[in-house]
């Protein structure tokens, strides 16, 4: 079973002081940090991309950096998020022509690959696929905003991913992003999600150190 990580989304953190944002979440409990990349194009919102990410690894950020790319078209940045200190990469299968070329250039370049399917993407996306994959990421809400309520569906479908991750017999996270809380969380868990994204969850609430040891003790009584 692949150990608990709760990611903080930084599309909800304060830019305008992001790294020490980053190292309070880190130090509050944090495994990883989720880096939400927008372009305007593939998804209506407009976020960061390498040079933060390359700016947070100077500042002294060590933790797994989880770059989620909402991106069209996704090849051409993949090396320069590789370069910029990105630890895994995530890409929407809408946004690349060929699915398993992107996958295999993102491990080339040395990161952790991730597939993520939004709400109404079908799960068989992920056959012939899933076993090059370090990690699948299913979308609660669809991409672009953080702050959306998690799509019930949403439940249903991390069932059925976690069935066939476990039928693979390989070490592929399975991550849920979108409207996690710590009143969510259990029932997210129970139906198979390890790895859980919270961007306004953690980033609105007045102590870090709190929602995140509340996250992690709901998840621990269902895993
Ligand atoms: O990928 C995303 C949106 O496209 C974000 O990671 C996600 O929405 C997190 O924010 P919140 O926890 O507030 O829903
Ligand atoms: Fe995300």
């Amino acid at each position: 079973m692949q150990s608990t990580v709760i990611a903080p989304s930084i599309l909800s953190a304060n830019f305008a002081r992001l790294g020490e944002e980053v190292d309070n979440v880190l130090k509050a409990g944090a495994d990883w940090v989720h880096f939400d990349v927008m372009d305007n194009h593939y998804v209506p919102n407009l976020t960061i991309g390498p040079m933060v990410c390359e700016a947070l690894r100077k500042h002294g950020v060590t933790a797994p950096i989880d770059v989620h790319l909402m991106v069209e078209p996704v090849d051409r940045i993949v090396p320069d998020f590789a370069k910029a200190g990105a630890s895994l990469i995530s890409f929407h299968p809408e946004a690349s022509a060929h699915v398993h070329r992107t996958v295999q250039l993102i491990k080339a370049s040395g990161c952790q690959a991730g597939l993520v399917l939004n709400p109404a993407t079908p799960v068989e996306v992920l056959d012939y696929v899933l076993e090059d994959l370090d990690l699948v990421l299913l979308m609660s809400v669809n991409p672009g905003f953080g702050g959306q309520s998690f799509i019930p569906s949403a439940l249903d479908k991390l069932r059925r991913v976690r069935g066939m991750i476990d039928r693979s017999g390989k070490a592929i996270r399975l991550e849920i992003d979108g409207g996690v809380k710590a009143d969510n969380i259990a029932d997210i868990a129970a139906a198979g999600a390890d790895t859980f994204v919270a961007g306004s969850a953690i980033f609105n609430a007045p102590d870090y150190a709190d929602v995140i040891a509340k996250m992690k003790a709901a998840v621990a009584g269902v895993r």
